[in-house]
C-alpha cells in the first residue's frame, strides 16, 4: 500500500466552548474518494478548512504528498484544489476570466493557467463558453466552473465542500460523473463532504462525523453491514396502526418512514421475534401488511443511527432517497 496521499493526525479546533473539531484522524490515499458526512454542525467544513490551511488547529498536524502543512505550507497548499460550500464567481467576468482571476491570485503565469484552464473547461464541458458571462450561465454550469476553478493548479487533492447542494439531481450525477474521473483516470485524492446518501454511496470511504469526531468509518458496504440482519421493512395500512404498533413494540429502536413504508431498526438477533409480533399486532389492531420483510441496510439507516437517538432524516440533513 503507497502512503497516504493526505494523512489528518489528531486534529482540534475549538471556537470559543465549541469543540468544532475533536481528534480527528484520516487518510485519503491518490485515487480515493473519501467522503465526510454528517449532520449540520459536526465539524465537516472545519476539519476541511483546517486542512486546506484557512484555519490553524489547536492541536494535531496536516501532511499533504508528504508536506507537513505546518512547517512546509507552500509547498503542502500547491497541491490542493479546494471548492467551498459558498464558492463565490465574479458575475460580470467570463468564464475564462473567472479562471484567470483565481489563477493570478495563486500566483500562476498565464504559461501555466491558460492551457491548464482550457483542459479543464473541456472536461467539465464548457469550453465552448469561455467568453460567457459567469452571471448568464446555468446553476450546473457555474457549479462546474467552479471545480474548474478549482483544478486550475493541477490539484492532486481535491477537496470539495458540499458540492452539489441545491443543484438539480441530473447535475448532481454529471457532476459526480466528473469527481470520479479526476479520481479514477487521474489519480486525484479527493475528500468531500456532502448531505446526500446517493453520493455517500459512491465515495470509497465514508467518515461519520458528529460533535466533531469521526466516530465511524469504512466502505459503504462495510457501513451497511453493521446493521445486517436489524432492518425490517414493512409496508400495508393504515399508516397510524403500521405506526403505533411498531413504536409498541420493545424490541424496536427506530422508526423511519421512507415514502409508503416504513424502516424499523430492532435490536440485534430480535428481527424474527418482531416480525412475528409485529404481523399479529397489526392484524389484530384491524390493519393490514402487504410485506414485512429484513432487508439489506441502506446507508440512511446507518446514518440515522449512526446521528443518535431521536434525529430524524431530515434533522439529519439527509433529504435524498437512493
Ligand atoms: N468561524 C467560526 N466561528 C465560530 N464558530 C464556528 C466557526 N465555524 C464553525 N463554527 C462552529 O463549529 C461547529 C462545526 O461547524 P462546521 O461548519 O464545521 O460544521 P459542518 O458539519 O460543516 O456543518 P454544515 O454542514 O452546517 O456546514 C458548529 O457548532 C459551528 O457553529
Amino acid at each position: 500500500m503507497p502512503e497516504p496521499f493526505l494523512v489528518v493526525d489528531h486534529l482540534y479546533r475549538s471556537f470559543g466552548s465549541v469543540k468544532a473539531v475533536n481528534d480527528v484522524s484520516l487518510t485519503v490515499q491518490a485515487g480515493q474518494i473519501y467522503g465526510l458526512v454528517g449532520p449540520d454542525g459536526a465539524g465537516k467544513t472545519t476539519t476541511l478548512r483546517l486542512i486546506c490551511g484557512a484555519f490553524k488547529p489547536d492541536n494535531g498536524s496536516v501532511m499533504i504528498g508528504g508536506y507537513s502543512l505546518d512547517h512546509q505550507a507552500e509547498q503542502a497548499r500547491e497541491t490542493i484544489g479546494y471548492l467551498s460550500q459558498q464558492f463565490s464567481l465574479y458575475e460580470d467576468l467570463t468564464v475564462l476570466e473567472n479562471i484567470r482571476f483565481l489563477a493570478e491570485v495563486r500566483g500562476l503565469s498565464s504559461e501555466d493557467w491558460l492551457p491548464c484552464a482550457r483542459e479543464n473547461l473541456a472536461f467539465v464541458g464548457l469550453d465552448a463558453f469561455e467568453n460567457r458571462l459567469a452571471g448568464k450561465l446555468s446553476g450546473g454550469m457555474k457549479q462546474k466552473l467552479g471545480l474548474a476553478c478549482a483544478l486550475v493548479n493541477r490539484p492532486r487533492l481535491l477537496l470539495l465542500d458540499e458540492p452539489t447542494t441545491g443543484v438539480d439531481p441530473v447535475t448532481r450525477q454529471d457532476f459526480w460523473q466528473l469527481v470520479i474521473r479526476l479520481a479514477g483516470e487521474q489519480g486525484m485524492a479527493v475528500l468531500v463532504c456532502t448531505p446526500y446518501m446517493d453520493e455517500a454511496s459512491r465515495c470509497s470511504h465514508i467518515g461519520f462525523m458528529r460533535s466533531g469526531r469521526i466516530i465511524q468509518d469504512g466502505s459503504p458496504s462495510h457501513l451497511r453491514k453493521m446493521l445486517d440482519d436489524r432492518i425490517l421493512e414493512l409496508a400495508g395500512g393504515p399508516m397510524n396502526v403500521l405506526l403505533e404498533s411498531s413504536h409498541f413494540d420493545t424490541d424496536v429502536q427506530d422508526v423511519q418512514r421512507f415514502g409508503d413504508r416504513l424502516h424499523l431498526r430492532v435490536l440485534p438477533g430480535k428481527a424474527q421475534d418482531v416480525k412475528r409480533r409485529l404481523s399479529k399486532r397489526i392484524h389484530s389492531a384491524g390493519g393490514s401488511i402487504e410485506k414485512i420483510e429484513i432487508i439489506p441496510p441502506l446507508l440512511e439507516d446507518v446514518f440515522i443511527d449512526l446521528a443518535g437517538e431521536g434525529m430524524s432524516m431530515n434533522d439529519a440533513g439527509y433529504g435524498e432517497k437512493p
